[in-house]
């Protein structure tokens, strides 16, 4: 007998199915249009839906110890510019010393990321200069540049200052046992030379202020990398899992800071005029100077950036210099014998010294590239799309420049570019630095801090070995172990110091 319901129900059951297969085939269209990259993008690894090759590059790190080096075999594979999604953010890496010139020249590269990872240090809307590409960075990059030009002398003061503290702590500790855990030595007087730049020392920091930011410093080298993080790269993280991702730890290290900024600025205020950053600034918005982007908010944002850009980079290049001096004695001779003949013993060395050890300057150099070459620059970013190298580059694809390419390639004219030679900078007795020595960058985001980073470093080298020398602890490293943080760092050693 027909059955007029059993008809229809098996209509209903065919209906059903259809929509569940066009959902399905929308859903593989869908996918399969996400693995698909731009016209003529860079050459990269293959893109899977969601994830892009994110998991590919994560294989390679876990390989190779770090990004800097899974670029590597990429590199051999695809040329100087990779082609990467990871999570939903379009990578391209650039990795060759022309390819890196030529992005730092460009106006249209010239552009921070946008998204999570600068809008959620400063409350939702990008603040300050690092994170930053509207006119606010570059009003606020002027002001703190020019202020650094008129601060030389006292940051020179506050430099030796603060060396005449690590002279007496080295000492005492040397007396005692003569082993220092190196990681201890520089970062309190770091900080210190850091808050002298923003308060004039007009008021130093207590013994308690500092090792609070000591700290913060330290979860902040923590919670990321300048080559981005998960929940940066896959978004829906920071709502899934906000802890797992890092985001609520990256949320909390900057707000840290800025909380601890924002209450030495309310100390500072009303305490009289004095030749700091901050008190520059604040004079400013009373005044007809101001411009319309400058206000207590950017100010915070501001000295969060000289304490974040400014600290980990000289610290850990510091750190490379311990570790690299220890086991080249021969280098530490050489670096002493030319500090005693021209400056002595009996005071310390100045940054008037400098044009005549071009050696004790070598070895700076020498320990910032074998620093900056394990990392990667600050992220740019598209702010239009462009042509790069015959390739199309959309509006807001991310550019990292991975510094092994200008800074520890032979084919950037490095000989034997992991060995540590100070050597190499010396020609017929002068500092000879090569073009490809571009650790600062160049162009409109060029280093803010360039003087002072390479003033510090150098009166510190330079007066470390004048007092004291340097060995590895019996049982300790052999070789330089290097991890990763925001930017590369060693592993904590040991070191035998003795007054000399
Ligand atoms: C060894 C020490 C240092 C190294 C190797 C270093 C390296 C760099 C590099 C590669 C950049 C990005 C340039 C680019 O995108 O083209 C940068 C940016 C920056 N650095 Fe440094 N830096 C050092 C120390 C400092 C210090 C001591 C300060 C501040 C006191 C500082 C403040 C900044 C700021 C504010 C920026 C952002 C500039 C911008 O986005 O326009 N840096 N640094």
């Amino acid at each position: 007998m027909w059955d007029p319901h059993y008809l229809l129900q098996t209509r209903f059951y065919i209906s059903e199915n259809m929509w569940l297969i066009v959902i399905l085939l929308l859903l593989l269209f869908l996918a399969l249009l996400d693995t698909r990259r731009p016209k003529n993008f860079p050459p990269g690894p293959a893109w899977f839906p969601i994830i892009g090759c994110a998991w590919q590059i994560q294989k390679l790190c876990r390989q190779t110890g770090s990004l800097s080096k899974a670029v590597l075999p990429l590199v051999a594979e695809y040329g100087p510019l990779i082609g990467a999604r990871i999570g939903r953010e379009r990578v391209v890496i650039v990795c060759g010393l022309q390819q890196i010139l030529e992005m730092f020249g460009r106006d249209e590269l010239n552009g921070r990321p946008k998204g999570i990872l600068s809008d959620s240090r400063t409350g939702g809307k990008r603040k300050g200069i690092v994170f930053n590409d509207s006119q606010t960075f570059q009003e606020h990059k002027k002001f703190v540049l020019r202020h650094l030009k008129d601060s030389k002398e006292i940051m020179e003061e506050a430099i030796h200052s603060e060396l005449r503290e690590i002279n007496e702590d080295l000492t005492k500790r040397c007396k005692k046992n003569g082993t220092v855990p190196i990681d201890s030595l520089f970062g309190i007087p770091l900080l210190n030379m850091l808050w002298s730049l923003m308060a004039g020392r007009k008021r130093p920091l207590e013994d308690f202020e500092v090792n609070e930011l000591l700290s913060i410093m330290e979860d902040f080298s923590l919670c990321g990398s300048l080559s981005g993080t998960s929940f940066s790269n896959f978004p829906f993280m920071k709502y899934l899992c906000p802890n797992y991702s890092g985001y609520n730890t990256y949320v909390d290290v900057h707000k840290r800071i800025i909380n601890f900024v924002r209450e030495r600025v309310e100390e500072l205020r009303g305490s009289g005029a004095n030749p700091g950053l901050i008190h520059a600034y604040l004079a400013t918005l009373n005044s007809r100077e101001k411009k319309d982007s400058f206000s207590e908010e950017q100010l915070l944002a501001v000295c969060m950036d000289l304490f974040i850009a400014g600290f980990e980079t000289t610290y850990n290049t510091l750190q490379f210099f311990m570790s690299y001096i220890v086991l080249h004695q021969d280098v530490q001779t050489k670096a002493q014998k030319e500090i005693d003949c021209v400056v002595g013993r009996r005071r310390a060395v100045t940054l008037d010294d400098k044009p005549r050890l071009p050696y004790v300057e070598s070895v700076v150099l020498e320990s910032m590239r074998l620093f900056a070459g394990r990392g990667f620059l600050v992220p740019r970013r598209a702010t239009q799309d462009t042509t790069f190298y015959g390739y199309f580059i959309p509006k807001d694809t991310i550019l990292l420049g991975n510094s092994r390419g200008t800074l520890m390639d032979s084919k950037a004219g490095w000989k034997n570019p992991s060995a540590f030679d100070p050597d190499r900078y010396i020609k017929d007795g002068s500092l000879n630095v090569p073009s490809s020595f571009v650790i600062f960058g160049l162009g409109k985001r060029r280093c803010l801090g360039e003087i002072l980073a390479k003033a510090n470093l150098f009166l510190i080298v330079a007066n470390m070995l004048q007092t004291f020398s340097f060995k590895a602890a019996p049982g300790s490293q052999q070789q330089v172990e290097v991890v990763e943080g925001f930017t590369p760092g060693v592993k904590p050693f040991n070191a035998l110091v003795t007054i000399r």
